[in-house]
């Protein structure tokens, strides 16, 4: 592949015409500037000075004409701009496009490639945006500082002599800044990249990162890299007082500098209007032309070398998976696999939502958790998980405080995929790669086969974008199947898919020896699970279906509600 950088070049450099044409435009947008000083000089020599005031007006009068003159100059430089920076982003497009197409047609497990080009032609609108900005104001800064140079030069070339050199010296010390500033911008895009993948992985699994007690691991590794990007956008920010400085040396200095030798030039035989005139050049030309050059080199400059190294190829490849947190190894739990001990919870300084509760599941039991909505169900999850911690008691899984194991493994509502292979997907909580004949076996089981690609198997790329809330609920439920966790959550987890699906899966699960909690959204589990827990306001208690229909009338209602839900 040939590097982006210098296809760009290559682009620019065969609109050398147009750039010429800009150039051209460029130098009559400068001629203000040129004549401002020059005009400054005559209305007080030749005018206030020499006792012709009206003659002094009128000259100074042509200063706002010269503007107008530059101010429509102005608009043909950015009608000659468009004509150089949209083929130039075209030209990007139909590369990037033409080698994604080669790659896929070349290797078909990058098939998926469309969100990768989505962030290219991105990047290409920055490449096109931040090119025209580099191009106008280089232009600009260029004739305005030969304008600059070629005005104090005609007026007074021992003002030229002073300004010259700060200038020269402040370009030198902004090329040799530049390539540093560079270097860490890009450092900061990439890892501004790589957080927000990784926190996007993080917000999706989240309740399986508490629950494999991966909690604090990953806010550790999280912080690490936010703060390593805050390291470096200091770092930039640093550098970026360069800028200050090379405006102070190739601006403010010669200013300051003619001021110093402002007598002794009066008394060598500069007139005070050459003086003037020279300060205005200095004032009004160089500084403003020099402030925006460096804004943009040292800015929009970096970002452009950034995009531009970025849109190559190499974004294509996959991004990185988050390092996934493992479960220990599946154990054939004897006696409690989750208790509930005097466990309380409130959120904040609300109400208990429960108090006192007491729980106890057994290894390999089917619980049903329902209620009401608002009872409590999903803290309930959340409390066995680790993400929350109860304000009074304690939750054992297993025997321990659910973040200090990796036994538990939780199902949401909406099932969470990442931008990866399938294999990758589906042995996410699992230990080890995922066995080819063990997934076949549970994608079948869960009726599932029309997940897997024919040609690329479990190596097929998956676009979370691409699938239904159902198949991204059918992956979440094999990678669950898959995993090693003794306890295993749905919470409402299969919404999206059809009842039939539900018992399919409960039985899968149940079968493999785990602990299953199922949070109903369709109350037909209570027939199926060995247990129910009823979660409400008034008192959360556990039973067989028929103790709590007949000790229960909130049980009642609900099983009627849903009966009658169900009957419309
Ligand atoms: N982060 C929170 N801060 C404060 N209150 C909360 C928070 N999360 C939930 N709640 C409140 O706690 C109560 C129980 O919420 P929870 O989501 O556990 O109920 P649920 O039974 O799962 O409800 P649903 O069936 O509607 O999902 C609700 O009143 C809810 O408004």
């Amino acid at each position: 592949m040939v590097n982006p950088v210098a296809n760009y070049l290559g682009d620019l450099r065969s609109h050398w015409r147009r750039i010429l044409v800009l150039l051209g435009w460029s130098t009559l947008q400068a001629l203000p500037v040129f004549a401002t000083g020059r005009l400054v000089t005559i209305a007080i020599d030749e005018g206030f000075l020499s006792g012709r005031p009206v003659l002094g007006l009128l000259v100074a009068a042509l200063i706002p004409i010269f503007a107008l003159v530059g101010a429509a100059a102005a608009h043909l430089v950015f009608r000659s701009l468009a004509e150089i920076v949209e083929p130039i982003r075209d030209a990007m497009v139909r590369r990037i496009v033409t080698e994604a197409v080669e790659t896929v047609a070349a290797d078909p497990r990058t098939a998926r490639v469309s969100r990768s080009l989505a962030r290219i032609t991105r990047q290409t609108e920055a490449v096109r945006g931040v090119t025209a900005g580099v191009l106008v104001e280089t232009a600009s800064m260029a004739v305005t500082i030969v304008a600059v140079a070629a005005g104090l030069a005609l007026l007074a070339g021992e003002v030229f002599a002073l300004v010259v050199l700060p200038v020269v010296a402040s370009l030198v010390l902004l090329v040799m800044a530049l390539g540093r500033l560079m270097r860490r911008q890009d450092r900061v895009y990439r890892l501004e990249e790589e957080l927000s993948v990784e926190v996007d992985h993080g917000v999706m699994a989240f309740r399986d990162i508490a629950a494999q007690g991966r909690g604090t691991h990953t806010a550790d590794e999280l912080a690490a890299l936010a703060f390593r990007q805050a390291a470096f956008e200091v770092a930039v920010a640093r550098a970026g007082t360069m800028r200050g400085l090379v405006v102070g040396v190739g601006g403010y200095f010669p200013l300051v500098l003619v001021l110093i030798c402002a007598v002794p030039l009066l008394d060598r035989g500069l007139s005070p209007g050459e003086l003037l005139g020279a300060l205005t050049y200095v004032s009004t030309g160089l500084i403003p032309a020099l402030r925006s050059f460096v804004g943009v080199a040292g800015d929009a400059l970096p970002r452009l070398v950034t995009a531009l190294r970025r849109s190559g190829s190499t974004q294509l490849t996959r991004p990185d998976m988050i390092e996934l947190p493992r479960a220990a190894p599946c154990e054939l739990l004897h006696g409690r696999a989750v208790l509930f001990e005097s466990v309380t919870f409130a959120y904040g300084e609300g109400a208990p939502l429960f108090r006192g509760l007491d729980l106890a599941f057994a290894a390999g039991e089917h619980i049903a958790v329902v209620g009401p909505s608002g009872a409590g169900k999903s803290t309930l999850v959340d409390l066995m998980c680790g993400v929350r911690e109860p304000t009074g008691g304690r939750v054992l899984v297993s025997g321990v405080p659910p973040r200090e194991n990796r036994h538990v493994a939780v199902l949401p509502q909406e099932g969470y995929v990442f931008d990866a292979t399938l294999r990758e997907n589906l042995g996410y909580l699992a230990k080890g790669t995922v066995d080819d004949d063990e997934a076949a076996r549970v994608i079948e089981a869960l009726g599932a086969a029309a997940l897997i690609d024919p040609v690329e198997g479990l190596d097929a790329r998956v676009d979370p974008r691409s699938l239904s809330p159902g198949e991204r609920q059918l992956i979440s439920l094999v990678r669950l199947a898959l995993s090693e966790a003794s306890v295993v959550i749905l919470d409402e987890a299969t919404s999206h898919l059809s009842p039939a699906v539900d018992a399919r899966i409960e039985r899968l699960l149940h079968n493999q020896g785990r602990t299953l909690i199922v949070v109903a959204h369709r109350l037909d589990v209570v027939h199926r699970a060995d247990r129910v827990v009823l979660v409400d306001t008034v008192g959360t208690k556990a039973g067989t279906h028929e103790k709590l229909l007949a000790s229960s009338q909130v049980y009642r209602d609900l099983l009627g509600d849903s009966a009658s839900a169900q009957d419309c």
